[in-house]
């Protein structure tokens, strides 16, 4: 942590990261605290709590809108509990109901110290983004659940970023309205309306990414880096040369981990044992979650247990 990372909000550190126009933030996805941890011991200057591994870490199903507000909420605050010096921006699919509740949640997301979060325009029943057949919401109750994250944000003065996201390039409202023009269009009302970043989620290729930056208004835009999902994956130079100032990365945790466990299960299946060998052992897997500071804590109040 340098001087100017030093007793500013997470938040405050977010807005700092983005005020500077020739930087790119990289936000890996985080899901639980191992990953987040793991995340953290890399030096991330900013980090993303991803909706779908939220689901599946937390509920052990796939991403389909069943994470409640609670489910989010919590796992949100302890990521952000771990160094809140790291700015976290965190999923909040489509702010979990009408106006009131999205206005709750961005509150309750900011008083956790979550630095900026996102609302989307799919309906309730939502789905991964890069699924097929998404449904949205109209224009109008778009811009209001917008407009209640714009107030809510301002209200709570915590200055938490406010990202729009919208699924129109891969999704249609019920009058059929979707496509290319209408995900900008949606875009640029969100800008309007006075929140800090934009999502176009489900952009096509390369060239529809660098399109987009020239259609969309002069705020920052996130580009999401899912691994085998319908946008091409664009290493951080390349991102940031076509003007994208945030990059998360969504499933990069889950990706690792899913055949990791897979290998370890069905070893112990087959073949009766586990296949570390050697195994890295308890305290080296504890210290991935900070066992020695946790002592050293207790050991400088005046604790004996842990000498
Ligand atoms: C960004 C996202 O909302 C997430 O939950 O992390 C997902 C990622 C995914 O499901 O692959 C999305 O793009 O919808």
């Amino acid at each position: 942590m340098n001087a100017t990372q030093q007793n500013v909000s997470a938040p405050a550190r977010l807005r700092q990261l983005l005020s500077d126009p020739s930087h790119t933030v990289v936000a890996p996805g985080v899901y639980d605290g191992i990953s987040a941890r793991l995340a953290l011991a890399q030096g991330f200057e900013c980090l993303y709590m991803t909706g779908a591994g939220t689901a599946m870490s937390r509920l052990g199903m796939a991403d389909l809108g069943l994470t409640t507000f609670t489910d989010m909420h919590q796992n949100a605050s302890m990521i952000a509990s771990i160094n809140p010096s790291v700015p976290l921006i965190a999923d909040a699919d489509t702010g979990y109901g009408g106006p009131i509740n999205v206005a709750a949640t961005v509150k309750a997301y900011a008083r956790s110290g979550v630095a900026g979060l996102h609302i989307e325009d799919q309906v309730q029943e939502k789905r991964c983004g890069h699924l097929g057949g998404k449904l949205l919401v109209s224009r109008e109750v778009y811009a209001n659940r917008l407009r209640a994250a714009c107030r809510a944000r301002d209200e709570s003065g915590s200055g938490i970023a406010i990202i729009a996201r919208t699924d129109a390039r891969a999704g249609k409202d019920p009058e059929g309205n979707g496509g290319y023009d209408e995900a900008v269009a949606r875009l640029r009302m969100a800008a309007e309306i006075g929140v800090d970043g934009l999502f176009f989620e489900a952009l096509q290729s390369k060239e529809e990414a660098e399109k987009a930056i020239s259609d969309l208004p002069k705020i920052p835009v996130l580009l999401n880096e899912v691994g085998g999902g319908r946008t091409p994956i664009l290493a951080v130079e390349e991102a940031n040369k076509l003007g994208f100032r945030i990059t998360i990365w969504p499933t990069m945790g889950l990706e690792a981990v899913v055949p990791a466990l897979e290998n370890a299960y069905s070893a112990l299946k087959k073949n009766g044992k586990s296949p570390e060998d050697p195994a890295l052992g308890p305290s080296k897997l504890f210290e991935v979650c900070g066992l020695k500071d946790l002592m050293a804590f207790d050991e400088s109040v005046g604790g004996k247990a842990y000498q």
